[in-house]
């Protein structure tokens, strides 16, 4: 069995990740740009990590500028195989209160201003978003949460917004008539992203706060956000330290489907497609592109 490469996005709150051995702050360059920071390497246990702040340490970059091209691409380079996102996500939800963590199993899309594909003219390459997330990691990732006694829910539809504000009163009741369960301005394009360069994704949204529409709670602040953050900031380094464990012991990894995603969604011609932007592809899409 090949070794795996967890890469752990952090958002807001999450700029590091102690306890690794053999660390180090690697510089990585895309055809897409640079990524959000350098990423931190180091082992834990059998597993190898990769630890990419999303918003850069410090939390630099808002969520519409984000490279989350580069960001994706920076990890399949460097040889990730499964990528978990760890999020500040509101709540839709009453029975999901300030505390709880989902794993996250469906998005509902509604940024506007983001790169969404790695793909474009010169290489058109559909995948299937049908199921987003890689259900076998997010096993894995309920099973650890389950361990730790975290109060937790599997499966959950993550609203996208673009921000940076933070959601009308309308637009929240709106979403909740939807049947979302959290809301959040980053999975999206991730997930997406992630699909395409055939990396095994899941999320975990940490809830933060009940955004603006319950009417016993006041509408979500960044205080509220970072207060709640420092609080999960612990369980998600532990949540990171079982998930490392237990993947290393899945020989079933290889089989999974996301990393096989690119398999049938080419459907530019050979002949047609351009030279340059199949040479732009080769570190995301290169297993399909001899
Ligand atoms: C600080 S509250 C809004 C901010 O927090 C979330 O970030 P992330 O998903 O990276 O944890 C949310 O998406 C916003 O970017
Ligand atoms: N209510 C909210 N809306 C959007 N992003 C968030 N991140 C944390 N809480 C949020």
């Amino acid at each position: 069995m090949s070794t795996p490469l967890l890469a752990i996005i952090g958002g807001s709150g999450l700029y590091d990740l102690p306890g690794l051995t053999d660390t180090r702050w690697e510089t990585v360059s895309t055809p897409w740009g640079a990524p959000s920071d350098q990423i931190f390497r180091g082992r834990l246990g059998q597993a190898e990590l990769a630890f990419l702040p999303r918003h850069g340490r410090g939390h630099r970059i808002p969520p519409s500028e984000v490279n989350y091209r580069a960001n994706i691409a920076a990890l399949k380079q460097l040889g990730a195989t499964d990528v978990l996102s760890l999020s500040a996500v509101g709540s839709l939800r009453a029975d999901l209160p300030p505390g709880s963590f989902v794993v996250v199993d469906q998005f509902i899309d509604r940024t506007t201003q983001r790169a969404g594909s790695f793909f474009g003219t010169g290489l058109v390459a559909h995948v299937s978003l049908a199921h987003p997330v890689c259900p076998r990691l997010g096993s894995h990732v309920t099973a650890a949460l389950q361990a730790q006694g975290v109060p937790h829910v599997r499966g959950g539809t993550y609203l996208a917004i673009e921000g940076p504000q933070f959601s009308t009163l309308a637009e929240s009741q709106l979403y909740r008539s939807w049947n979302c369960s959290v809301i959040g301005m980053t999975n999206m394009p991730e997930a997406r992203l992630a699909r395409e360069a055939e990396l095994c994704y899941a999320s975990v949204g940490m809830v933060t706060d009940f955004d603006c529409w319950h009417p016993a709670h006041d509408a979500v602040t960044v205080d509220a956000v970072i207060q709640v953050l420092l609080g999960n900031a612990q369980t998600a380094r532990t949540l990171v330290a079982s998930l490392a464990e237990t993947i290393t012991q899945d020989a079933s990894a290889a089989a999974c489907p996301c990393r096989h995603a690119l398999d049938h969604a080419l459907i530019t011609a050979p002949d047609a497609r351009d030279p340059a932007m199949v040479q732009r592809l080769r570190g995301v899409a290169g297993r399909v592109l001899r």
